[in-house]
């Protein structure tokens, strides 16, 4: 694959919406947005959202509290570790646990939680946090963080809706019920020299295999997405305040193809600051059924997939032997 070491100028650029218009409630305005965003999902499948609704100081207080996870020592961070949740899918993942391309080993690290439930379901359990003795105020700020990103990815659905044709509310029951999986994960990327930057991904090329993924990336930069039909990967940079949104592969086939789920990946930082990232995965309500979006079909056409669950589809890609206490087959996310 031809990537932007070479110093080729990006073939795509990922469009900034300003979604203001939709949270202040204007019609005129959602209708532009919507418009905006079914461009977007189409191709490249990536975007910047600016003009939401989660508190800038928030997202400070979200990147300093994760800055000082980071900083805890490593056995204390290693008593977290996601292994000894509930389903394998709450806690912390040290360095160089996945390997998400080929023969580079990841270099992040990562800390995983969700809604508190008892264990029972697919990826649902309690969360595991540092006692706060450790890490003061982290589990407050993670809950306030969580509690407003999955209250902004249900307003990002809605517009999702709007902008295929659909009724507002058409995903409500997928994003927003007691069965819908959603993940927030933050992560830290050591930085590196460019002699291992060369050998080694932040995070290697994956395509995310939920609905939709809104991202925080700081300002040293460093996530790229790949374009098809030219082969290279393109920057996404760094704005001010704004979440990175892309569409999944759950999403791709939702749509029937018609939005699309793109391949990217995380350059390791070659800085003299660790790079840091906190992302919200929508995975969806376990019973729904993905079943080609009416509006997604073209008279006469056949739908590309077969109707399969959320959970079914979960299960597949996280791995069928996927079981309590067996963490390998998660590692497989993106
Ligand atoms: O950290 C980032 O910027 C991207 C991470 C990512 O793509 C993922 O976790 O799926
Ligand atoms: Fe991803």
């Amino acid at each position: 694959m031809a990537n932007t070491d070479t110093g080729a100028a990006p073939t795509i650029t990922i469009p900034v919406i300003d979604i203001s218009g939709y949270i202040q409630g204007s019609a005129p305005q959602t209708a532009h947005i919507a418009t905006q965003l079914a461009q977007a999902c189409r191709s490249p499948g990536f975007f910047q959202i600016v003009g939401h609704d989660v508190p800038a100081s928030l997202r400070a207080r979200l990147l300093s509290q994760t800055a000082q996870f980071y900083a805890l020592p490593a056995e204390t961070k290693a008593a977290l570790h996601r292994g000894l949740s509930a389903n394998g899918a709450r806690g912390y993942e040290a360095l160089g646990t996945e390997v998400l391309e080929g023969s580079y080993t990841d270099q992040k690290e990562g800390f995983m939680f969700g809604r508190d439930l008892p264990p029972g379901r697919f990826l649902q359990g309690p969360n595991l946090w540092p006692a706060e003795s450790v890490c003061p105020g982290f589990r407050a700020t993670m809950e306030e963080y969580f509690t407003a990103v999955r209250g902004l990815s249900v307003k990002m659905f809605r517009l999702l809706a709007l902008s295929l044709g659909l009724e507002e509310g058409y995903f409500d029951g997928f994003v927003d019920s007691r069965d819908s999986v959603s993940m927030c994960r933050i992560h830290r990327y050591p930085a590196v020299t460019p002699e291992m930057a060369s050998k080694s991904r932040g995070a290697g090329a994956h395509s995310d295999f939920g609905a939709m993924t809104l991202l925080i990336q700081d300002d040293i930069g460093g996530l790229e997405v790949f374009h098809r039909p030219s082969g290279t990967w393109n920057p996404v940079p760094y704005v001010d305040n704004a979440y990175i949104v892309n569409i999944g592969d759950m999403m791709e086939q939702w749509t029937n193809g018609r939005y699309m789920s793109t391949l990217h990946r995380v350059i390791s930082p070659v800085s003299d600051h660790d790079r840091y990232s906190v992302v919200f995965f929508n995975e969806g309500l376990l019973d729904q059924v993905i079943d080609c979006i009416p509006t997604c079909v073209k008279p006469g056409e056949a739908p590309m997939h077969k109707p399969l669950t959320v959970e079914a589809h979960l299960r597949k890609r996280y791995g069928d032997s996927y079981g309590e206490n067996n963490t390998r087959e998660i590692q497989s996310e993106a």
